[in-house]
């Protein structure tokens, strides 16, 4: 009987075994992550859970203590980061203040040998898709943030690499820019798809962008899967909390799909605040079983005045109950 061999993907990005430690902190404790060439991962943690330090490692720039980084199944770890075809954009975008910005964009295809009206037209073309074209000739000091970044992008770009590693890429940006950008890099992975992993500590932009969402703490997932499986069913309440839910205890994570407002069935709950929050109105009630619970509503809807007792129900069977509770 034949034996079917499975079809390994193509152009995976791997973190192997992942341990590093900084004196006696561990920043990777047994990390193990495989990212396609068509996935977008967002790694989401706070602030010091070792998110930086393993894209720092793909990128070359850290050797981790124990494990490996691999790319289509060839072992990358000590690799020279040059030698990894891998395009970086991290949040202090440093772009080189001598070149203008067509030379800023073209320089890594001049490290790689490219000749310069070939890596001048290259650069020209990927400006023009980031809407940079006309400012091909200024310094890249006169340029707004939101134009640097545009650069920064065309420049991790342009090189066609082989993965995407982006540090908080967004994150100096107003939400108008910040929306436009995130939209940007999207169409361009589309044309030209890469494995990509981007670490934020921003729920909405994790849940917003990425393919799949892992969540990292102190150096260990939390949990991994899509932005619509984290949300309907985080496995903890620090998975949750990093997921930016509302109504999070130790034991359970009422989700705003449980929540129903003058139901039959409902406990008297008094409104304790209500405010408009995000286009929406954002309330918060005084439950006798579950105490405080914050509820969104349409900003079309009137809430009740502050201070009355309405009858809010809330179906257990929406309610996610955490298995180590
Ligand atoms: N070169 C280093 N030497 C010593 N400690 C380091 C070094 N680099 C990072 N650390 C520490 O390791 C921890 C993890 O750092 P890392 O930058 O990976 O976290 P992070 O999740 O990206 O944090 P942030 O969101 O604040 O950027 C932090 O406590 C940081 O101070």
């Amino acid at each position: 009987m034949r034996i079917a061999t499975p079809i390994k993907e193509r152009n995976v990005l791997e973190w192997v075994d992942i341990h590093h430690r900084y004196g006696n902190k561990t920043v990777a404790h047994g990390i193990n992550l495989a990212v396609g060439a068509s996935e977008l991962v967002a790694i989401l943690g706070p602030s010091g859970s070792g998110k930086s330090t393993l894209l720092k490692m793909a990128a070359g720039l850290v050797a981790p203590q124990h494990g490996q980084i691999r790319f289509n199944g060839a072992d990358y770890t000590f690799r020279q980061p040059e030698q990894r075809r891998f395009a970086l954009m991290f949040q202090d975008y440093a772009l080189l203040p001598h070149l203008n910005v067509w030379q800023n964009v073209a320089f890594g295809l001049r490290m790689q040998g490219q000749g310069k009206a070939a890596a001048r037209a290259a650069a020209i073309n990927i400006l023009a898709q980031v809407g940079l074209a006309a400012e091909a000739e200024r310094r890249t000091g006169a340029l707004s943030g939101g134009e640097q970044q545009r650069v920064a992008l065309a420049r991790a770009l342009v090189t066609r690499p082989q993965a995407l590693l982006l540090d908080e890429p967004f994150s100096a940006l107003d939400s108008h820019l910040r929306s436009q950008l995130q939209q940007l890099t999207l169409a361009l992975l589309q044309q030209q798809p890469c494995p990509t992993v981007m670490v934020t500590h921003s729920p909405t932009e994790a849940l917003q962008l990425a393919t799949r969402v892992c969540l990292l703490d102190h150096g260990r997932w939390l949990q991994q899967g899509s932005p619509a499986d984290l949300l309907a069913k985080p496995a903890s309440a620090a998975a949750a909390r990093l997921l930016g839910c509302d109504n999070v205890t130790e034991q359970h994570h009422i989700p705003q799909a449980a929540l129903h407002l003058h139901h039959p069935q409902g406990t008297p709950s008094t409104l304790l605040a209500a405010a408009p929050q995000a286009g929406l109105w954002r309330l918060q009630w005084q439950h006798p079983q579950y105490g405080t619970l914050q509820q969104w509503l349409p900003a079309t809807t009137t809430p009740p005045a502050v201070g009355d007792s309405v009858k809010l129900w809330v179906d257990e069977a929406a309610v996610v109950v955490f298995e180590a509770a």
